[in-house]
């Protein structure tokens, strides 16, 4: 794996038995093949062992079951595997739970975040500064920045935040992934631990969880059950397909430069109320016959329901040579289906 600043051979992956951590593993095992990968989850509720059944047997791939949180444990998983990167995924997700639960929140990914750094700085450390070639990836989100009005006169996308933009999170969920990155621009600006962000917007794609709104909306339309859409249904998320997101967070480790943040956005901005529409006509062409009854339930808004996300990624097209590549209706029927096949539906 080729960096700006040397070649990653083993890969620490945390929460890769996730929705976007096991896409991650698959495609750098699929495109390094001198890579070798540690996967370390905890295996909570969102996590699966199996979404990495496939790779299981690849002598290249290894699991560590431990939560970052559990210093021991993290400073063993260095010290058996000397990992070159660490890719940070690991993480409370979903925002309705963050809202219901914030210290949890606090705990995974702030003081989690804040262990994973402090075992990688004990571990890379050398009388010099860092070993050569080192580093650590920090998966966020675009909720840090907060949200955006509606309005449509801004979605011509000018009003976009750019990666210099202040961080102003709203949700638990978010102010926990804002807090953390606090931690990343700590470590690197006072230990010069090389350490590049990612911000990613809604990503979507085989293996998410059921909580969210697109396998939720999948899975209910095929029960025959109305899909719930919080309030009005007229927020907006920028949905990416893992694919792209995972070459983008690839792309960032090899040639990210340490101290940068990078925007990755899908640049595919949808109404709730659209996007359950999409899903609805995906399913349909998928041939699923239950989907026909097909209904939307207008249920009490999430607190605090962020308005509108939107991110400006010209950073990450100049910088990586990162562009979104997936059209829409492509991720979709490719989401669709393999919900539908895992199901036996069609
Ligand atoms: C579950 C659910 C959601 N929604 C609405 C709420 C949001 O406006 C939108 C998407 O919700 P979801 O919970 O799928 O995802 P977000 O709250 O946008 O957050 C997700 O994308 C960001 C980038 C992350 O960083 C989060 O980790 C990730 O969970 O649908 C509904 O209307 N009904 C529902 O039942």
């Amino acid at each position: 794996m080729e960096s700006a600043q040397g070649f990653a051979r083993t890969v620490m992956v945390t929460g890769g038995a996730g929705f976007i951590g096991s896409n991650f593993i698959r495609l750098v095992l699929a495109e390094r093949p001198d890579a070798r990968v540690v996967n370390v989850d905890a295996l909570t509720y969102a996590g699966c062992a199996d979404n990495l059944a496939d790779v299981r047997s690849d002598a290249r791939y290894a699991f560590v079951h431990a939560d970052v949180r559990d210093a021991a444990a993290m400073a063993q998983a260095f010290e058996r595997f000397a990992p070159d990167a660490v890719v940070h995924f690991a993480a409370e997700s979903h925002v309705d739970r963050s809202i219901a639960d914030p210290s949890l929140f606090q705990s995974v990914n702030v003081g989690g975040t804040a262990a994973l750094l402090e075992a990688a700085r004990a571990a890379w450390a050398c009388r010099d500064g860092f070993r050569a070639g080192c580093r650590f990836l920090h998966v966020s989100t675009d909720e840090v920045y907060g949200d955006l009005p509606l309005d449509p006169c801004c979605s011509d996308g000018s009003d976009a935040f750019r990666e210099d933009a202040p961080l102003r999170p709203r949700s638990p969920y978010a102010a926990s992934k804002a807090a953390a990155e606090m931690f990343v621009g700590a470590y690197g600006a006072t230990y010069g631990l090389p350490i590049v962000t990612v911000r990613c917007s809604n990503n979507y794609g085989p293996r998410q969880h059921a909580e969210k709104l697109i396998p939720k909306t999948i899975e209910r339309a095929c029960a025959g059950l109305p899909v719930p859409l919080y309030g009005s249904g007229s927020n907006v998320r920028d949905w990416l397909y893992v694919q792209d997101c995972c070459r983008g967070v690839l792309a960032a480790l090899e040639k990210g430069r340490a101290g940068q943040v990078y925007n990755l956005g899908g640049g595919c901005a949808l109404p709730n109320v659209r996007l359950v529409e999409a899903v609805r006509d995906a399913l349909h062409d998928a041939g699923a016959a239950r989907a026909a009854a097909f209904s939307v339930e207008h249920v009490a808004d999430r607190p605090g329901h962020d308005r509108r996300y939107a991110m400006n990624c010209e950073k990450a097209a100049a910088e990586l040579g990162w562009r979104p590549t997936t059209p829409f209706e492509e991720g979709m029927r490719a989401t669709v289906a393999w919900y539908l096949e895992r199901a036996g539906v069609v």
